[in-house]
Formats: structure tokens, sequence, C-alpha cells
């Protein structure tokens, strides 16, 4: 990320055209999703001659389709390295934020200066992102690494969903500038740093917890045990939702549109497709919680009922 940062900020000096990422968005992302399709061919060719012992247990129903898109092998490497951990975390997150740069660039030649508003935006999404890459060792336990394969859902959706999706606030706000007062940015800073409290708190406190449940920090919060010999925790984040690391993640997406007023749906689609893809991910982990702590996850659910919205959902 320091690297591409460092990169981005020598093309601006040497007065590289980086605001033609903007112009060409759109053939940028058709490219980059050809590419994804092209590698998640390859990806299925290459899982034809894996041995079973490394196909993904979620990618293995027998129906090709369905395989293809899960991804039918589980780790597929080239030597040591790590394809699938590779694409989760670096091209996808870092060309996020190296697109949200050339906005910055594109908006600068427009208008001489960039606004407030794309300015927190670029900046949230950055904070979100280098958190990502501070924590990396977290994505190791994620449903995503451990039961899905690296198939055309992850393939697409590292390197052209999440990049070309996910900037589209900044893409709309070099298209239609929005003036901010300094109020409302007051308000939308502090939204973003709930959201993200929650959501790092959350998430912390639970990869302490499974490191090492004697950890002071943890010690003393509650649990319920597990026929796994794992412990599941029932105060703390944990007891106030089922999700509440999904509850941070939504009030920021939140945060990241606002900045573009409310005048049109576009900033916003990011909130409204990741409150679905979240949904369906809590029901897709309940269902694999289930079937591995059975009814000490029952007792889990009856102790806090609601999965990301308190009183709500
Ligand atoms: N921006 C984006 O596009 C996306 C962002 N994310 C974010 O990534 C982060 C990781 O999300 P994700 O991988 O979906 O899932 P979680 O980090 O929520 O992990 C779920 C797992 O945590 C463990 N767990 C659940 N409840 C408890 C409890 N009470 N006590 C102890 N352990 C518990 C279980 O695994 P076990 O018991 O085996 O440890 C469960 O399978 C989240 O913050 C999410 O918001 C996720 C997807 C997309
Ligand atoms: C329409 C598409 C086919 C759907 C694609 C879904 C993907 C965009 C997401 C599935 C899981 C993801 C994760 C992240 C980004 C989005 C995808 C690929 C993640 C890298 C975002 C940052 C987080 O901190 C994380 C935990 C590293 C995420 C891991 C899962």
């Amino acid at each position: 990320m320091l690297v591409s940062s460092l990169l981005a900020g020598a093309a601006v000096m040497v007065g590289f055209p980086l605001s033609y990422v903007y112009d060409h968005f759109l053939q940028l992302a058709v490219g980059s999703g050809l590419i994804a399709l092209f590698l998640s061919i390859l990806l299925y060719i290459k899982s034809l001659a894996a041995p079973e012992s490394a196909l993904a247990p979620g990618g293995n129903s027998g129906n090709p389709l369905y395989d293809f898109f899960i991804g039918h092998e589980l780790n597929p490497r080239i030597g040591f390295f790590d394809l699938k951990y590779f694409c989760e975390l670096r091209p996808g997150l870092i060309g996020w934020c190296l697109i949200n740069i050339c906005f910055l660039v594109k908006e600068q030649e427009l208008r001489g200066s960039p606004s407030l508003s794309l300015i927190l935006v670029c900046g949230f999404q950055a904070l979100y992102v280098m958190d990502a890459l501070w924590h990396e060792e977290a994505i190791l336990t994620t449903m995503d690494i451990v039961h899905d394969g690296f198939g055309f859902m992850l393939a697409f959706g590292d390197l052209c969903w999440v990049p070309f999706t996910y900037s589209l606030q900044g893409y709309f706000l070099v298209r239609h500038p929005q003036e901010l007062d300094i109020p409302v940015a007051v308000g939308i800073v502090l939204l973003n740093a709930v959201g993200y409290i929650v959501f790092r708190e959350s998430n912390s406190q639970k990869n302490t917890f499974r490191r090492n449940p004697a950890d002071p920090r943890v010690a003393r919060l509650e649990t319920i045990p597990t026929a796994t010999g794992k412990r599941l925790l029932v105060s703390g984040w944990w007891g106030i939702v089922r999700h509440p690391n999904y509850l941070g993640d939504l009030i920021m997406a939140l945060a990241w549109s606002l900045p573009c007023g409310l005048s049109n749906i576009l900033p916003y689609f990011y909130v409204i497709y990741f409150t679905v893809l979240l949904i369906h991910r809590e029901a897709r982990d309940e269902h694999q919680c289930i079937k591995k702590y059975g009814v000490a996850w029952k007792e889990y659910c009856r102790r806090v009922p609601y999965r990301i919205f308190p009183y709500i959902y």
C-alpha cells in the first residue's frame, strides 16, 4: 500500500496522466472483469488435476457450474504463492485506493482542488483498506479462506467488483460535486468513527479471544462452552448482537455515501449491496456455526436474539 501510494505520488510529480483512470473507468472495469473470468477458467482447469484433499468443502458439489462459481480448489498455489490469499488482500483493495487517488487528481484538474466531500470519502476508504492490510492475518479464519474455493466469485469479487464498485462514491463526486457544510462534515466524520470503533473493537475482541482466551482483555467476558472445546463469547460486543462487526461495517458504509448528498441513488449502491451481502453472509455463517456448535449455538441465539441490528434484525 505504501509502495503503491509512493508510486502514485511519483506519477503525479512527473505529470503522468492519472486522470486517465477516471476517463476510462468503464473500459478498465470491463477489462478487469475479463481478466477475472480468464483467471477463474484457468483456476477451474487447474482444479481438475488437484487431489481430493485440496478441494474446497464449499465448492465440491459435483455441479461444474456451481463449483466454477464458488471455486473448486481451496487454495490454488504456484509453488508456495497462495493465489487466493494474495487476491483477497492486495490487488483489489490497493487498486480501490489507487482509483480513488486518480479521482482526486481528476478533480484537481477540473476544479483546481479536490472537494471536502471527495477527500472525506477517499480518507474513510483508505482507513478501511489500511485496517484490512494491518490485520491481514484475521482473514485466515474467514469463510472465504477456510470454506470457499478460489473461483469466479472471489476472482471477480476481488479483482473487479471491489475496486470498481466500492469506488463509485468517488466516481459520482467527480461528476457531481457536492458542497458540504462543516457541521455536516463533522457529523459524517463522527458517524464513520463510531462505525470504525464498533467494527474494529468487535473484530479485535473475537480475534484476541480466539488466539488466547486467557488474555486479560477478554478473560473476564462471559462465555458458553461448546462440544468442540472452543467457547462462544456471550458478553462484550458479541453479547449485543451476533454480528457486531457487520453492524460497524454497515455504519461506515453509510458514512461513505452521505458526503454525496441525497439526490442520487448511485452512491448508495454500496450500502444497499453490502446490506444484502452481509445478511446473506450472516445466514451462511449461521448455517456453519449450527453444524460446528449444535446446541451451544442455539443457546447463544437464545441469549443474543438479534443478528446484526439491535432490536430490529
Ligand atoms: N467490505 C466487504 O466487502 C466485506 C467485509 N467483511 C468484513 O470482514 C470481517 C470478517 O467477516 P466474516 O469473515 O464474514 O465473519 P466473522 O469475522 O464475523 O466471523 C464469523 C465466525 O466468528 C466466530 N464466532 C461467531 N460468533 C462468535 C462468538 N459469539 N464468540 C466467538 N466466536 C464467534 C465463528 O467462527 P469460529 O467459532 O470457528 O471461530 C464464526 O464462524 C467483518 O468485519 C465483515 O464486516 C466481510 C465480507 C465482505
Ligand atoms: C457480485 C460478486 C460476485 C460478489 C462478490 C463478493 C465479494 C466482493 C466479497 C466476498 C468476500 C469479500 C471480502 C472482502 C472484500 C469483498 C469480498 C471479496 C474483504 C477483503 C474486505 C476487507 C475486509 O477487512 C476483509 C475481511 C479482508 C474482507 C474479506 C472478505
